[in-house]
């Protein structure tokens, strides 16, 4: 067994802590692969990283020795206290809280293992930050959907809207067994950076309604879901000007553009009406 595994079990049995489950609570045991993940985040002395959920600080602790100033979000307060506990460094600063609500502060990097059961809405919260480089562990087939092309089976609304917002790419897997407790499914390591790309106003809207019926025309998926769109405009007012060639398509075949196109149409037509 590797030493970082004993290093986490000794950890535990010190502080007498069980894991949950509910929490996302498995640890990194693997040093290979968390040297990897710290490679991919090519820290520097003047980086500013946030980390979620930190846990016992398996990637904290190393990445505060790399980096000028590590921030790190930890949810349950009994894991958060043996984190401060064993960091005997000042530039850190443990934030006991959840992720998806408190405040962020200033970061250029995000490096973490994340809670998977977070992993969409912290995704697209993080993205709304401007940052250089995040380096984020998820569930393996959530990370192939995040970079999913039309026409596969993983394409979803989430690939529609990464493709936009960040520069995506998968740079390595993990099998359950890098982990303590060893979870049920496999992971993998996404590197993200954001575009600037700023949403216009119905892109989200027009996905949500699109990928209910990805197998459907989007004609017809248009007509199925259109109360999903927030817009006062009939479906037959935004019918009427999308071109032909999108609305004959199978939702699941729509490039993102395609679908931007669609959100952009009753951008237009909402101002002008
Ligand atoms: C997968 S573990 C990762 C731990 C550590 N980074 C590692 O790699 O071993 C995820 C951690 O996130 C914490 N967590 C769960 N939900 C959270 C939330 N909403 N906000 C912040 N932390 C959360 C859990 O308590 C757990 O310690």
């Amino acid at each position: 067994m590797s030493g970082l595994y004993t290093e986490t079990r000794e950890v535990l049995r010190k502080y007498g802590v069980r894991l949950r489950r509910s929490l996302g609570q498995n640890y990194l045991i693997d040093e290979v692969k968390r040297q990897r993940i710290l490679e991919y985040a090519d820290l520097r002395e003047d980086d500013r990283v946030l980390e979620i959920g930190p846990g016992i600080g398996t990637l904290t602790l190393p990445m505060a020795e790399l980096a000028g100033h590590v921030t790190a979000i930890e949810s349950d307060p009994l894991i958060a206290a043996i984190l401060m506990d064993r960091l005997q460094v000042d530039n850190v600063d443990v934030i006991v809280g959840d992720a998806l609500r408190v405040d962020f502060p200033e970061f250029n990097k995000v490096v973490s293992n994340l809670p998977y059961q977070i992993s969409s809405p912290i995704t697209f919260r993080l993205l709304e930050h401007d940052f250089e480089l995040a380096v984020l562990m998820y569930q393996k087939e959530f990370a192939r959907r995040m970079v999913a092309e039309p026409g596969t089976r993983e394409y979803s609304r989430l690939s529609v809207m990464v493709h936009f917002l960040a520069e995506v790419e998968i740079v390595d897997y993990l099998k359950p067994g890098c982990f303590f407790p060893r979870p049920r499914v496999e992971s993998a390591v996404v590197t993200l950076k954001p575009t600037g790309f700023r949403a216009p106003a119905f892109l989200e809207d027009v996905c949500r309604a699109l990928f209910q019926h990805r197998k459907k025309k989007t004609s017809k998926s248009l007509r199925e879901s259109f109360h999903e769109i927030r817009t006062d405009l009939s479906f037959n007012e935004v019918l009427r000007g999308l071109p032909p060639e999108i609305l004959e398509k199978r939702v699941f075949q729509l490039r993102p553009e395609d679908i931007l196109e669609i959100a952009e149409h009753i951008e237009d037509l909402s101002g002008s009406s």
